[in-house]
């Protein structure tokens, strides 16, 4: 079967939303969502086949594409390589000149919809983007360690350049510790550290930049507008999570853990075989030291979670460090 060169466009406008289209009736996979574009002509190259397409489909001049990603996809009736490009510049105001219908959306409202299958792992690379960097996850459960213990981990933590912590507390917090957290959330936020609350109560007044969920949680009913990640453990789970418009999933355990000794692992493989398929930038829990970093990210996490690996550490800060170290460098 050849391979179907294909030119497709993420356009995105100052605000940061994509725009997506309608794969109009009378074409393949009518009725799912795209980006805008189409096959590459004999004799063409990939860049002036995108100017093409979006100024037929579009009625845009585009300027200055950038070349952002190459993905092969085998559908049933043919295989195509996807030249995916960033686009920032053009005139003309994009309207579906060929009756289809657009829509302007923040990247994090795509995987809601029903889109191309080959697309999957691109949206899932737009919304790796806006997660926090590096996107090491601290979850920080101070049910673990004495108060004053945990709050000089998560300093250590921070200082040494953790950017995201998932503060989970699996009961609600005794006096001492609802006196003290909230502050702590508003003091890691103005350190440039995205903080989201995995809590039994929505806590509406903490300081944070979003919540974390079950999947209990997240059946319970999100607030419109506000970010969130959830807590999957299988495709269904990562389905679901995209339908309801997470930002990202958690998807453990990928190794074996301590903290889950009954729990089977999930293993490289089966990891692998759930990134290709969700659309969600996926971050692998479970049995994460700095030496299994590699083989997770190598299965398609987009970024990892610790928890034991550094909030027990000898030291946070040194442990951080050693994990951070592979964005770094
Ligand atoms: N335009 C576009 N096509 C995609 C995307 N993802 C993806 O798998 N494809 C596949 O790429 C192939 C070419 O797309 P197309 O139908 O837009 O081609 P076209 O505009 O040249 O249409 P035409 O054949 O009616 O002239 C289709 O098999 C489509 O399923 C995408 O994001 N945008
Ligand atoms: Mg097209």
């Amino acid at each position: 079967m050849p391979t179907v060169p294909v030119a497709s466009g993420i356009i995105e406008d100052a605000s940061g939303r994509v725009l997506i289209s309608l794969r109009p009736e009378g074409k393949p996979w009518p009725g799912f969502w795209e980006f805008p574009g189409g096959k590459v002509d004999p004799g063409e190259t990939p860049e002036a086949a995108l100017i093409r397409e979006l100024w037929e489909e579009l009625g845009i001049t585009v300027t200055a594409p950038a070349p952002f990603r190459v993905l092969d996809y085998t559908y049933p009736e043919r295989t195509v390589r996807l030249h995916f490009y960033r686009v920032r510049h053009w005139t003309g105001s994009a309207h579906g000149r060929e009756g289809q219908e657009v829509r302007w959306l923040y990247p994090w409202e795509i995987p809601a919809l029903e889109c191309l299958p080959a697309n999957l792992r691109m949206t899932a690379a737009l919304l790796a983007e806006a997660l926090p960097q590096p996107p090491l996850c601290l979850i920080a459960d101070p049910g673990k360690l004495p108060l004053p213990d945990f709050r000089k981990a998560l300093e250590g933590a921070v200082g040494a350049g953790l950017r995201w912590l998932v503060l989970r507390c699996k009961t609600l917090p005794d006096a001492p510790a609802a006196a003290v957290l909230p502050a702590l959330c508003a003091e890691a936020r103005t350190r440039g550290v995205q903080v989201y609350l995995n809590h039994p109560d929505p806590l509406p007044d903490w300081p944070r930049s979003g919540r974390h969920l079950t999947q209990a949680q997240m059946d319970a009913g999100v607030r419109p507008g506000e970010a969130f990640g959830v807590s999957c453990h299988d495709a269904e789970g990562l389905r679901r999570a995209a339908r309801a418009g997470a930002r990202y999933a958690f998807l453990s355990p990928l190794f074996p853990t301590r903290s889950h000794p009954g729990a089977e692992a999930l293993g490289t493989q089966a990891f692998a075989a759930m990134a290709a398929e969700t659309s969600l930038p996926l971050i692998a829990l479970g049995g994460m030291t700095t030496r299994r970093l590699p083989e997770a990210l190598a299965a398609g996490a987009r970024g990892v979670a610790v928890l034991s690996g550094i909030l027990e550490a000898e030291e946070p800060a040194a442990a951080t460090h050693a994990f951070l170290q592979h964005w770094n460098g």
